[in-house]
């Protein structure tokens, strides 16, 4: 997602700081990242610290993005606490609420969200209306609810969660934890029927309600290939955050379902 964030933000003519934060092991690999004829500077957990005080001197506009791993989330989040700088986080997983309350209480602009893709928010709002509407109205259906990601993905799709959240309201009585993973490639291929060329980057995720007799039934679905729908929503976000800081907006943590609201996705 890095990769494809950079690239997007170079579409869109913003300027790009010519660093990486990056695990210790990618460090060590000493890979070059090139994004678009820039060369990108990988800088691990050691050194960040005093890079991102001189970025911020820099870029007096810099916005960071996250997308990392579940297992460092709150690491991260206290970074760009400590740090005080503005940031976009699509990282999933971690304690949501305690990642939501330290950014509040830090008085940080954030935007948080584990879904950056403009038509799958608007379909997660939809049933955030739904829910909040006829909160209930499908109290005694069954859900199913199955998601196929990359293998490289181990935890649960945050944006799954935050449906079933809906879903919850709606009055179906499912945890999360009953949500099929599917990380296995030969199911990917047929089961699922995800491209192969997709199987290194793709979420399929399907919604099935059942009445209690089985005579009606619901699907929702939205199946993505590849990485352009969440990168080029990152960028929104990431344009929609400089402003709120530009106009000091008192309202400073935000989700990908405010940033819609506001007509910010291009
Ligand atoms: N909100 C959204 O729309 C989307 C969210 N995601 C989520 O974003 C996260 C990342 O996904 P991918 O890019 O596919 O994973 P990835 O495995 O390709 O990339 C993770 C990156 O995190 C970096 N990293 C690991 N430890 C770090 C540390 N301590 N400091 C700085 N960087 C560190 C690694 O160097 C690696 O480049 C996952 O949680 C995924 O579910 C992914 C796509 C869309
Ligand atoms: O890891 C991914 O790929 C994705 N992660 C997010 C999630 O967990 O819901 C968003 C999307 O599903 C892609």
């Amino acid at each position: 997602m890095g990769r494809a964030v950079a690239e997007a933000a170079v579409r869109a003519g913003l300027d790009l700081v010519p660093y990486t934060l990056c695990g210790a092991t990618e460090v060590a690999a000493n890979k070059a990242v090139e994004v678009a004829g820039k060369q990108l500077e990988l800088v691990g957990p050691d050194t960040r610290d005093n890079l991102i005080e001189e970025v911020k001197q820099q870029y007096p506009n810099l916005v960071m993005v996250d997308y990392t791993l579940p297992d460092v989330i709150h690491d991260m989040a206290n970074l760009y606490i400590k740090h005080k700088t503005p940031f976009v986080m699509g990282t999933t997983g971690g304690d949501r609420a305690k990642l939501a309350a330290d950014v509040k209480a830090a008085d940080l602009y954030a935007v948080i969200a584990p879904q950056m893709g403009k038509q799958v928010v608007a379909f997660q709002a939809m049933m955030e209306m739904m829910a909040d509407t006829f909160p209930g109205a499908f109290s005694g259906y069954t859900l199913k609810v199955t998601e196929s990601h990359q293998s490289s993905k181990k935890d649960t799709s945050g944006t799954a969660k935050a449906i079933v959240n809906s879903f919850q309201g709606l009055g179906l009585d499912f945890d999360v934890s009953q949500i099929e993973l599917v990380r296995d490639r030969e199911q990917q291929l047929g089961r699922m029927r995800v491209p192969e060329d997709a199987l290194l980057g793709h979420a399929f995720h399907t919604y099935q309600l059942l009445s209690p007799d089985g005579s009606v039934s619901f699907e929702f679905q939205h199946n993505v290939c590849g990485r352009t729908i969440y990168a080029e929503g990152t960028v929104d976000a990431a344009l929609f955050l400089a402003r709120q800081v530009q106009q000091g907006a008192s309202q400073k943590l935000y989700n990908m379902v405010d940033v819609l609201k506001a007509g910010a996705m291009r």
